[in-house]
């Protein structure tokens, strides 16, 4: 199947999800993203603000704060177009919706998290597959900002997808620039893949 067929069926799949079923699913995910060993000290992670029918993130963005971590969000890179730059998120953050309508922190230099300072990378997707393969919205904006990461740059780094669990898929098709995930994390269980 095509990809914007199979990225267009994975969509409505996640969209026919009820409200309830979805948080459901996202606090048991939260549960065993919180349970994992790396998460037993305080630690930088970078997430997502969700939107529409993405596995939600506000309580467990919220936990991850009160815990002690340092919790940063993508940005639309201002210059660097198609990457993203990572913003820590604080009491007095001011929030203003992008192109997609996200809503990400105003940009203050003195907010930027470098990838290389992250130790987790929660990323959001439309499917994955069996092998840590990812699916995402189209842009190419994590495939972009992870390339080094890929590449060995910062290899403290994890980085984990957080899903619902209709959005597995046996095999997508994988794009040279695709940047495969370390874990992913559904209701049901977490997905290691060995790299
Ligand atoms: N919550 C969240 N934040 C994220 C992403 C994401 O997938 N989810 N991204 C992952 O890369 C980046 C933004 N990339 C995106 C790329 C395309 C579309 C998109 O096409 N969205 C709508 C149209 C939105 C609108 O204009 O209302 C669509 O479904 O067609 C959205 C985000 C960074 N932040
Ligand atoms: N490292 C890269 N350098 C240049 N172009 C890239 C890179 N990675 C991806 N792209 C471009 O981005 C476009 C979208 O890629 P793809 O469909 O794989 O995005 P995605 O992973 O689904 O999206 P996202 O990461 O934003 O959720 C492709 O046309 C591809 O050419």
């Amino acid at each position: 199947m095509q990809q914007q067929q199979l990225r267009q069926q994975l969509l409505a799949k996640r969209a026919a999800i009820s409200a309830p079923d979805r948080a459901a699913e996202a606090a048991a995910v939260s549960e065993h993203l919180l349970a994992l060993p790396e998460l037993q000290k305080t630690k930088r992670i970078g997430s997502y603000i969700s939107v529409k029918a993405e596995l939600p993130t506000p309580q467990l963005n919220q936990r991850l704060i009160s815990m002690g971590h340092q919790l940063s969000v993508p940005v639309l890179h201002p210059i660097n177009t198609g990457h993203l730059l990572f913003l820590q998120v604080h009491p007095k953050t001011l929030w203003v919706p992008n192109k997609y309508h996200i809503p990400e922190p105003a940009l203050q230099v003195a907010d930027i998290t470098p990838l290389a300072h992250l130790d987790i990378l929660l990323v959001p997707l439309v499917g994955f597959d069996h092998q840590g393969n990812r699916l995402g919205m189209g842009g190419g904006f994590y495939d972009r900002t992870l390339a080094a990461w890929h590449r060995g740059a910062y290899p403290h780094l994890q980085v984990i997808g957080l899903a619902l669990t209709c959005q597995q898929t046996p095999k997508l098709p994988v794009n040279p620039w695709d940047i495969p995930l370390n874990k992913v994390i559904t209701a049901a269980k977490v997905w290691d893949f060995l790299r």
